[in-house]
């Protein structure tokens, strides 16, 4: 007999999953020693991972009563595309480690939920499948690559394929140091491609000090030499709207807002800068010193609806899921990430009528208890 993927036990365990650390649970449990180690890992001690998660926690809410919340509504926009509710995919590398279907499952699941992927770089299905798979719904996360041509044909191809936005990494000149990795000697199947990224054989030759082959592939190919006099050159490749992603200060969004950028704060989810500040702590100095000019965004530790709404009354316009995503996708492919996106979005729900809303443009500081 063949077992199709997901199986009806496995989709009954999703419907029956009442939150996303439930999915957790599930997509863990389905993961080997290898892709558990990659998925889960902080840099570190993991103070920055905890801290993203604990952060939101002790943030308190004052709800409003007697609000009439009988229509409530949590559909918003980011960079001109509706989204149903202010929650999107981040980027993340390797989808072929949780789910055959890799980042096609993902794009679809989010297209389906009127959300938004981010394609990482490091994914393993080229982009203009994914492309495809989002229908319209799909920016497209660049890593510099030390040869630029490389770099602008990969903006070339996202730009061609339709994506709407380009997310450049900027706290990655280095990868950060994941003990996990280091001491399982984390290594890419051989059957999964990274056809953004080069050549496996490319990949192959590249040799360092390092254990893990993950930072032998990055390091070879990706230039720490990345700076703020980079942005011209990528602006000049494309029209699409450019968002710096790593922002975690108010010097650093100053100087994105000066060259054209949006602001995607995040520490990459506790993985690069351990005892980095958590990224909802960091968003209230950001978003007083974008002061409205661009659009902000945050990842990381995003796990309830009223996490989402904290970070939006602090000035973030939608959150992104990195994590939680790759959860649902070992859990059960597109389905389990579509879960978590539902679970997500009734939470939303939920939590903006009990704070007495009636829509996501009502919630401003005045919703917190700082
Ligand atoms: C397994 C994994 C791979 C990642 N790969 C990338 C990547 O290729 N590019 C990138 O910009 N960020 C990458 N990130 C960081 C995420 O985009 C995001 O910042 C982070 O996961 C958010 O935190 P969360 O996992 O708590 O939601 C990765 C994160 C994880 C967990
Ligand atoms: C180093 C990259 C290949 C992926 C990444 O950003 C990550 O693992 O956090």
């Amino acid at each position: 007999m063949t077992l199709t993927f997901p199986t009806e036990e496995q989709l009954k365990a999703l419907q029956q999953a009442v939150n996303l650390s439930e999915i957790e649970a599930l997509g863990r449990a389905r993961l080997d020693q290898n892709a558990l180690d990659y998925y889960a890992s902080g840099a570190n001690d993991g103070h920055t991972h905890r801290a993203n998660r604990e952060d939101f926690s002790r943030i308190r809410l004052r709800p409003r009563m007697l609000m009439d919340v009988s229509d409530v509504q949590t559909g918003t926009s980011v960079l001109g595309l509706p989204l149903d509710f202010p929650v999107g995919i981040a980027p993340s590398a390797f989808h072929g480690l949780a789910h055959p279907d890799a980042e096609l499952a993902t794009a679809r699941a989010a297209a389906g939920l009127g959300s938004v992927m981010t394609l990482s770089t490091f994914s393993n299905t080229p982009i203009e499948d994914v492309a495809r798979a989002a229908a319209g719904r799909l920016w497209f996360q660049l890593y510099l690559y030390k040869d630029r041509e490389v770099s602008a044909g990969l903006v070339r191809r996202a730009e061609a394929a339709g994506a709407r936005a380009l997310v450049l990494t900027v706290d990655t000149p280095f990868v950060g140091r994941r003990e996990a990795n280091e001491r399982h000697r984390f290594n890419l199947p051989p059957h999964l491609q990274v056809p953004n990224a080069g050549s496996r054989e490319a990949l192959a030759g590249l040799e360092t000090q390092s254990g893990s082959q993950l930072v032998r592939h990055f390091q070879g190919l990706v230039d720490p030499s990345l700076s703020w006099r980079d942005l011209d050159w990528l602006k000049s490749l494309s029209g699409l709207p450019i968002i710096l992603k790593g922002i975690l200060t108010a010097e650093d969004a100053e100087l994105a807002v000066q060259h054209g950028c949006h602001v995607w704060v995040s520490n990459h989810g506790g993985r690069q800068l351990d005892t980095a500040v958590s990224t909802i702590a960091a968003l209230p100095e950001i978003a007083d010193a974008v002061a409205g000019r661009m659009e902000i965004y945050l990842d990381g530790g995003v796990s309830r609806g009223t996490d989402v709404l904290k970070a939006l009354a602090l000035g973030a316009r939608a959150v992104f899921l990195g994590r939680p995503a790759l959860w649902g996708l070992a859990a059960g492919g597109e389905d389990g990430v579509r879960r978590v996106l539902e679970l997500l979005k009734g939470e939303v729900r939920l939590a903006l009528a009990l704070s007495g809303k009636q829509s996501l443009g009502q919630v401003g500081r005045d919703l917190l208890k700082m």
